[in-house]
């Protein structure tokens, strides 16, 4: 089968020939298989980010390569890479247009990639109760919301609606920025235990940047730790089954 994701030899170059000339992604090699989840560790300023900037084209690679699925995208623009990945952002408000209402915005998420402009007159009686049931699998409120403004909405309700965006129309790629990072404990890990759900029922293949070492370790399949633009750690399998917390701390006291 043809992995989700291919990187081969991705580097990027900042400020080239001034005394700021640096290397923020180091020759990065990874393939990510369809159907994996897997969860990026790493300090601040490690390259995560940066990482997921060049998959999704908002950062171009000085050199190296790009595959989605068996497509060479290193050349794509951002716009033109939505058809095949969605991105979840730790900011609520990205993603979800403000003064939409929330059918409206899932209404959007259907069409993603597509040209289409959105008609209103699209919600018929039979499209409201699918959205429903879309937004009723978040258990916050958000079902009985739909015709209200994406702006009035909690940053829990808010960001659960920025995921089920990113995943109404099924990507071949799922980036995860830190989505639940702004949320309470108790509404992100509603939201994890949302993320969770459908990436396995859906077999998406999914990644997600995260700070919280216990959910790197207590979700995925597969485990990577950035430092200095390098993949540092890539734990799979058994290995990532069997990693410790202390093992995660030790890790990160080294660098
Ligand atoms: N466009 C850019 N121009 C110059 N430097 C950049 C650019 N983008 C990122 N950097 C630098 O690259 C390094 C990696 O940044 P990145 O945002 O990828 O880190 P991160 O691992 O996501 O950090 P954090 O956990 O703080 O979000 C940092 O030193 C950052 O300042």
């Amino acid at each position: 089968m043809t992995p989700s994701l291919k990187l081969v030899d991705a580097t990027v170059l900042v400020n080239q020939g001034t005394p700021e000339e640096k290397i923020i992604l180091d020759h990065v090699n990874l393939t990510v298989e369809s159907g994996e989840f897997v969860t990026v560790l790493g300090s601040n300023g490690a390259g995560k980010s940066t990482l997921f900037n060049v998959i999704a084209g908002s950062l171009k690679l000085t050199t190296g390569k790009v595959f989605l699925g068996d497509q060479d995208v290193t050349q794509m623009n951002e716009i033109a890479r939505t058809k095949t990945l969605s991105r979840v952002f730790q900011d609520p408000k990205l993603g979800t247009a403000p003064r939409m209402t929330v059918a409206e915005n899932l209404l959007l998420a259907e069409r993603r990639g597509e040209k289409r402009r959105l008609r209103s007159r699209g919600l018929t009686i039979e499209k409201r109760a699918e959205l429903v049931k879309i937004a009723d699998q978040m258990g916050n409120g958000l079902a009985q919301r739909l015709d209200v403004a994406t702006g009035q909405l909690s940053g829990g309700q808010r960001q659960a609606l920025a995921f089920l965006m990113a995943t109404e129309k099924r990507p071949e790629l799922l980036l995860l920025d830190e989505h639940t990072a702004a949320l309470d404990p108790k509404t992100s890990t509603q939201l994890m235990d949302l993320t969770d759900q459908q990436i396995r029922q859906q077999h998406l293949t999914a990644m997600m940047i995260t700070h919280n070492l216990s959910d790197a370790l207590a979700y995925g399949d597969r485990l990577l730790v950035m430092s200095n633009g390098k993949i540092a750690m890539d734990y799979t399998g058994e290995k990532k089954q069997a990693l410790t917390l202390e093992e995660l701390l030790t890790f990160f006291n080294r660098y």
